[in-house]
């Protein structure tokens, strides 16, 4: 569901539990500043703008999706959520107290266990992107299990649709060749859909290739 700006979706909200439309709107708030807060503490460590990541790049509404996966009698024959990658600049996730987020790194699935309250910050794919490769966008999946359901509150934090994506220019030079063209995050959006989260595909025609 869209959940920011508040103003443009609290009426879709549903009316009950009636507390439901005030509970959304602190949380909706609150991951609003966090995102802000994260996104100025990764620029600064970019050596950009603090403010760099303002504006278009993250300004499409925010949306969560609110996944619930009931336990599976054998987890080994399926998945919750197959291996991806969030197509945005980050995505603030809620994962409860079950585990079943595992990430990809180096041809092996890690399991990011639930810490009680904290929120699992992950880069999306225009980061990697805008950071010219610096930063990774992060594969992962969700298991199932056994014996308990899991519900997660994925938030993605993107930019908007008609926004320009390019490696930012303090991240390339001369020695270090931008390895991505510019290109509208929309046209990104529509192939990213087409090839189910798939990395790699998906910023295919956006790649510079070399003669
Ligand atoms: O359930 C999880 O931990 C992962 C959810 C997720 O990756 C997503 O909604 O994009
Ligand atoms: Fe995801």
């Amino acid at each position: 569901m869209s959940i920011y700006p508040v103003e443009d979706f609290k009426q879709y909200w549903p009316e009950n539990p009636s507390n439901l439309k005030d509970a959304v709107e602190n949380y909706a708030r609150g991951l609003r500043n966090l995102s802000t807060t994260v996104l100025g503490l990764v620029a600064e460590g970019l050596g950009l703008h603090q403010n760099y990541f303002d504006g278009d790049l993250s300004g499409e509404p925010m949306a969560s999706h609110i996944n619930f996966y009931p336990p599976c009698p054998d987890p080994s024959l399926t998945l919750g959520l197959g291996k991806h990658c969030d197509p945005g600049l980050i995505t603030l996730l809620l994962q409860g107290n079950v585990s079943g987020l595992q990430i990809l790194h180096n041809d092996e699935w890690i399991a990011v266990d639930p810490v009680p309250d904290a929120i699992v910050v992950n880069y999306g794919h225009q980061m990697e992107i805008v950071s010219n490769g610096m930063l990774k966008g992060v594969n992962h999946r969700a298991i199932t299990n056994a014996e308990q359901s899991r519900m997660s509150i994925a938030t993605f934090i993107q930019p908007s649709k008609e926004g320009l994506i390019a490696p930012a220019e303090a991240l390339h030079s001369e020695k270090n060749q931008p390895i991505y063209k510019r290109f509208h995050y929309r046209e990104y959006f529509g192939n990213y859909v087409a090839n189910l989260g798939d990395k790699e595909k998906s910023a295919e025609p956006f790649l510079v290739k070399c003669a």
